[in-house]
Order: structure tokens, then C-alpha cells, then sequence
């Protein structure tokens, strides 16, 4: 078969749907991945072929213009805020939607597999009239999120004769079924196998025996950038808490790109290491996680077995961070409340309580149990 995977425009989007995608590969099925220019290297350093859907862009400035060319202003409350979230997940088809379709018609894949809110890749596959698979890629995906994106394109259905997009053929998810209130229907789990980007080496220290815990503080790849306009704060809350964290007993690693971590200098005593380190290889190394939030650090550090304290940035990912706090794998700071006292006393909880690894451990096991990229693509070839 020859697949095209529609991703969106950061490294968040991306990187989640790259163990299906090589599972694909390994299966001997052709595998292209479609994203952003700007994730190109991404794509490409994960050893995978690449096209582009259109030029670099990010997500806030997508959201910060309506299709009128308009701004908008971000809404406070969580439902508007989540609607918001999703008009402009419907507005980053319309980027998207040409050269990715111009991209398929030239290619002719017979399958199209996306995340759950890359909405380009089912309108894609809706105007050529193939199957499509969905990815989850994150604990929670709220459906306003989704409903919101697919009202946002409602122009364009209309154009298929649609008012929603056709079912997908299989529907992927990713989180633990302990972790569900109430079981997805239709879906079909699968082991979240993490991706976290190239490595070029482990560090060293991974493979040391550690004489004290071990922190690793992380706000992913977007919130702590200068430039991220919608998330005031990020940059500095980072800056405060690289500072006092070891204060705690840590010894505290900053995951953060390599130039950020030059801007974060001097860093304070019991800071062991600053840089881009691939989560996946560095948490047997670690005790702790502080994070923004994100799906892909949140999963991560769950599939590893590694308590979290999650500050979740993005209105998106406050079900994610929810779940997590209920099922004592981790502490929910809610941003609002977010400050270097409130997260020093969340590290704090979960270092005087082993209920805390005892939980997150025990959902790693159950992921673990889950079927592998490998056994989804047997289902895919059957389906
Ligand atoms: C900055 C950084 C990110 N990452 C990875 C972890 C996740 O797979 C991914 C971040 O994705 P995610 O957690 O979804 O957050 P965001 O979209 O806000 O960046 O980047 C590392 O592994 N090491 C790092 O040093």
C-alpha cells in the first residue's frame, strides 16, 4: 500500500505519528509524510521521506486571524477557548489543502493517515474518495475541539456534498483504559511507542548510578520560544524554575532546544545538564518530570513509568493533565495557579509520596500490554 500521512506544523504534531509510520515502512508498505515546510528536519531526521504542504508557519499565528483576515482574541473561558483552538485547526487546512492535494493526485496514495485534529488529511482523502485512519495522539481529545474545526470548514464540505467528514476506516488510541472514565467507543487502542526526535547520543549520565533524585524540567518545543505571542509567561516560569529546582534535592536536568539552554545560563548548582535531550532516552534516568503539558512529554513520561507534574499551558491539553492528576501518576498545577512556589510544592508531594511512581509505573505496565504499532498494521491490512 502507499500511505500518505498528513501532519501538522510542529514537532508535537509530527513526531507522535512516526512509530506507525515506520511500522508501515517495516511492513514493506511505501510511507510518505506530508507536513509544514518547517518540518522538514523533523520528518527527515526520523529517517522518513518527506513533502511539503505548504510553507513553515505555527499554530498561534493561525489562530490569531479568522478567515476574514481578521484578528481574533483568545477567549478566557475553557469551552470558547477550546472552540477557538479548533476554528484554527480548521483554518490550518486551508493553508494546507492545496499543495496537499495537489501532493496526493500526483501520488495516488490508497490510504491517508493523520492525527485527530489534522483535519487536512480526512478532507484530503474525502476529495479523492480513499480510506482514511486516524491517530490519537494524546491522552484527551476534547470533541469540541474537533467540532469546532469542522464547523470552521463547513464551506468546504459543502463543496464534497458533505456537512461532516466520512468515518475513518480504523480509529487509534493511545491512553491507558485505566485512565477512561468511560471507554471510547469505536476505537481501537494501541501502545504508545515514543518518538521524541534524533539523538544523536545518549548522555553519558543515563547509564551512571545517580547518588540523588533526578528532576527533568521540559516545556517542549513551543511554549518557552520567544516569539509564542498566545502564551505570555512560559519563558519565564522555565527561567524561574531552572533556577530553584535544585533547591528541592534534585539534581536537574533542562530539556529544552540547545539555544534556549545557552540563553538559560548560569545555571545554579545541582543543574546537571541543559540541552534537547530525547525524553524517551534520558527518563530511566529520572524520578521526576515538570512540564508544560504537552502530549507528547505527557505520554512519554507515562509509557516510561515516571511520575509528572504537569502545568498544562494550552487549553487543549487540561483534560490530558486532569486525567493524569486522577489517576496519581502525576500533580495537575493549573496554569492560573501555575508559579515557582506551586510547582516546587508539587515536586515536593511527589517526592515524599511513592504512591506517585507506584501509579505511574503501573500505568506503564498496562501500556505496555497495549498492541504495538506492528499489530495495528496487521489490522490496517485487513481492514
Ligand atoms: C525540548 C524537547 C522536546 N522533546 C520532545 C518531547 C515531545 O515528544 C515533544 C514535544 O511535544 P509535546 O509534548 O506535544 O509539546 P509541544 O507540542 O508543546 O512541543 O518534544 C524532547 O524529547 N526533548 C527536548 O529537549
Amino acid at each position: 500500500m502507499r500511505i500518505l500521512v498528513i501532519a501538522g506544523c510542529s514537532e508535537g504534531f509530527v513526531m507522535p505519528l512516526v512509530p506507525l509510520s515506520w511500522a508501515l515502512r517495516a511492513a514493506g508498505h511505501e510511507v510518505l509524510v506530508a507536513a509544514s515546510e518547517n518540518m522538514g528536519p523533523t520528518v527527515t531526521g526520523a529517517g522518513l521521506p518527506f513533502a511539503p504542504t505548504c510553507p513553515s508557519l505555527d499554530m498561534p499565528e493561525v489562530l490569531s486571524w479568522d478567515r476574514e483576515g481578521n484578528r481574533t482574541t483568545m477567549p478566557r473561558e475553557e469551552k470558547p477557548l477550546l472552540e477557538h483552538i479548533g476554528r484554527g485547526y480548521g483554518r490550518l487546512v486551508l493553508r494546507m489543502r492545496d499543495e496537499a492535494l495537489a501532493l496526493a493526485e500526483r501520488w495516488k496514495p490508497d490510504l491517508v493517515l493523520t492525527e485527530t485534529y489534522s483535519l487536512t488529511g480526512p478532507l484530503v482523502a474525502a476529495t479523492l474518495g480513499i480510506p482514511w485512519i486516524e491517530q490519537s495522539i494524546r491522552l484527551a481529545s476534547p470533541e469540541l475541539i474537533k467540532s469546532a474545526g469542522v464547523g470552521e470548514l463547513a464551506p468546504e464540505l459543502a463543496e464534497l456534498g458533505l456537512t461532516d467528514f466520512p468515518d475513518p476506516l480504523l480509529s487509534i488510541d493511545v491512553c491507558p483504559p485505566s485512565m477512561e472514565a468511560q471507554p471510547k467507543p469505536g476505537t481501537t487502542k494501541m501502545r504508545y511507542v515514543p518518538y521524541n526526535g534524533r539523538n544523536d547520543q545518549v548522555p553519558s549520565w543515563v547509564f551512571e548510578e545517580r547518588k540523588q533524585p533526578r528532576l527533568c524540567l521540559t516545556f517542549g518545543t513551543r511554549v518557552p520560544l520567544p516569539n509564542t505571542n498566545t502564551i505570555p509567561g512560559g519563558l519565564s516560569l522555565l527561567q524561574a524554575l531552572s533556577q530553584e529546582l535544585p533547591k528541592l534535592g534534585f539534581e536537574v536536568v533542562v530539556a529544552v532546544s540547545d539555544k534556549l539552554a545557552q540563553t538559560l545560563q548560569p545555571l545554579p548548582e545541582g543543574v546537571l545538564a541543559a540541552g534537547q535531550f530525547p525524553l524517551s532516552a534520558i527518563m530511566p534516568a529520572c524520578d521526576v518530570v515538570v512540564h508544560h503539558g504537552g502530549h507528547g512529554t505527557t505520554l512519554t513520561c507515562l509509557s516510561e513509568g515516571v511520575p509528572q507534574v504537569s502545568v498544562p499551558v494550552i487549553a487543549e491539553v487540561w483534560d490530558s493533565a486532569r486525567l493524569l492528576h486522577a489517576a496519581g501518576a502525576g500533580v495537575e498545577v493549573p496554569w492560573e495557579q501555575a508559579g515557582v512556589e506551586s510547582v516546587l510544592a508539587a515536586c515536593a508531594r511527589i517526592r515524599d509520596d511513592s504512591s506517585y511512581v507506584g501509579n505511574a509505573r503501573r500505568l506503564a505496565a498496562e501500556m505496555a500490554t497495549l498492541p504495538t504499532p506492528a499489530d495495528i498494521v496487521r489490522l490496517i491490512e485487513q481492514a
